[in-house]
């Protein structure tokens, strides 16, 4: 590509599919007759040959160290933890052959020679599938099960992301092709000069490490990221393929599309370098109407009432049990200064008693009640897809054609079956519309998102031949 074509934006005409297997939170529901098991490994296959059938992209966990607590329970919200993404993919691997498959993974409790390893290990495994969603974590309470203890300030959090993922890109990139000796007859099982040895001494943690690896198909796992404050956008722009963002309301994303588009350039990269996939959710029928009655029955499950008040006990810091669910938001007062969200919300650290009055005369005006309320307040508002298969599949089509992201990480509302309605008709429509993608092109990650080929990091020190065979 010429300097002139990386420097312009060029939309791909094409969307991609991810599916976010959220296990936790108010996303899924957990009580019909058709729910799963959040943790049975049956509910992770049959999502992800589902989705294989529908040609996705990726397969993508999130990551939750220590189970939400509230009050000192767990969380109404969460019905158990989540297992461990990479054990679990390591697993998805052996009965996928073409999906991506996407760990998160964070930077501020996680050592960059044992993930890296860890990693590259699922990339060999999977034959070139393998992504690390990097995100820094806001989880506080984490950090107690965790031998350093503490939390990083903002701040720190993404210098030590950067310092992380650089290492962790020197430890893939420490052997150049062709370093195992191909035969059996050589003197010793890695080639002169072709392994090099990784240093890094820094603030928060030091690594000398002869990378136990050689490299994957896709040369390294491809990078996603998650976080969306300033310094975490130009941390994406400098470090990642592609970013799972919150922005999939069409003005929002375009908007997001051109923030990215000019941190990438300044950071040196293309303008299509970094691609991006919003979190989102699909409800679907053949008809608008009935996709609006099912919105409707499925937020009542979503949300319940204890889980409704729940959620506002997170704000006030007190027990608001005796509140009738369908009534008004509490007149009381919350007892703490500071709102203690549990995860992933703008909302945490925020004053306390202004949030709650500001809530209270936004439920009045508009008319809602708790459950109502906490409905309106999920980040599904905005992501939410309703309405025909091909009202639906129009709508995407205008996404791609003006390049508003590179695809969506869908968030099923039911597990297991939950993907089977947008694999059958969501798929078809986008296919005839000439917006999704009809075959696997490739047979890595890196192939079928459409990523180049990394440049492999910086000269360091080469290890000299070692092993004998
Ligand atoms: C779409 C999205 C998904 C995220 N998923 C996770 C996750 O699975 N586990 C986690 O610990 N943090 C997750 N995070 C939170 C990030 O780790 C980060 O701590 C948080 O967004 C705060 O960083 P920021 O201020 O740059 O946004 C997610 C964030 C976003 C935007």
């Amino acid at each position: 590509m010429t300097q002139h074509n990386r420097a312009k934006f060029q939309p791909s005409g094409k969307i991609q599919f991810g599916i976010f297997f959220q296990g936790v939170n108010s996303g899924t529901i957990w009580k019909t007759p058709e729910s799963g098991s959040q943790t049975d490994f049956e509910s992770f296959r049959r999502i992800a040959q589902t989705a294989e059938r529908g040609l996705f992209a990726a397969f993508f966990l999130g990551e939750g160290l220590r189970l939400r607590e509230h009050l000192g329970r767990p969380h109404a919200l969460d019905v158990a933890g989540r297992p461990d993404a990479q054990t679990m993919l390591a697993a998805l691997a052996s009965v996928t052959s073409n999906i991506g498959l996407v760990a998160t993974q964070n930077t501020t409790y996680n050592d960059p020679a044992d993930l890296a390893h860890r990693l590259a290990s699922l990339d060999l495994l999977s034959g070139g599938r393998a992504a690390w969603n990097v995100v820094t974590t806001d989880n506080a309470w984490t950090g107690a099960n965790f031998r350093r203890g503490g939390y990083l300030d903002h701040a720190d959090r993404y210098v030590h992301a950067e310092a992380f993922v650089e290492t962790a890109k020197k430890i893939w990139d420490s052997w150049e092709d062709g370093a195992v000796s191909s035969s059996v007859s050589a003197d010793s099982w890695a080639v002169p000069g072709h392994t090099r040895r990784v240093h890094h001494s820094g603030q928060h943690y030091s690594v000398d490490v002869t990378p136990r690896l050689p490299r994957s198909v896709q040369y390294r796992p491809v990078l996603f990221q998650a976080g969306d404050s300033p310094e975490g956008r130009d941390f994406a722009a400098r470090q990642a393929d592609v970013i799972f963002s919150a922005h999939p309301k069409f003005d929002d994303a375009v908007e997001f599309r051109a923030h990215i588009v000019a941190r990438s350039l300044a950071a040196g990269r293309g303008a299509n370098d970094v691609q991006i996939m919003p979190a989102s959710e699909f409800i679907l029928a053949a008809t608008d109407e009935e996709a609006r009655e099912k919105k409707e029955w499925i937020r009542s499950l979503q949300i319940g009432p204890q889980q409704a008040v729940a959620y506002l006990e997170q704000f006030w810091g007190r027990e608001l049990s005796a509140y009738d669910p369908d009534g008004p938001l509490p007149e009381i007062d919350p007892v703490v200064e500071e709102t203690s969200e549990t995860r992933g919300s703008g909302f945490h650290g925020a004053k306390a008693r202004q949030l709650a009055e500001q809530w209270r005369a936004e439920a009045k005006e508009k008319g809602l009640s708790i459950r109502q309320f906490v409905s309106s307040r999920t980040s599904r508002v905005d992501a939410t897809f309703t309405g025909s298969y091909t009202a639906v599949a129009d709508t995407l089509a205008e996404y791609a054609r003006v390049g508003a992201v590179d695809g969506f990480n869908i968030s099923p509302w039911l597990i297991p079956t939950g993907l089977d309605d947008i694999v059958n008709h969501l798929v078809p429509e986008l296919q005839e519309r000439g917006v999704y993608p009809t075959e696997y092109v490739g047979s890595t990650l890196r192939e079928n998102l459409g990523l180049a080929t990394p440049l492999r990091s910086g000269a360091f020190e080469p290890v000299p031949a070692g092993g004998a065979r």
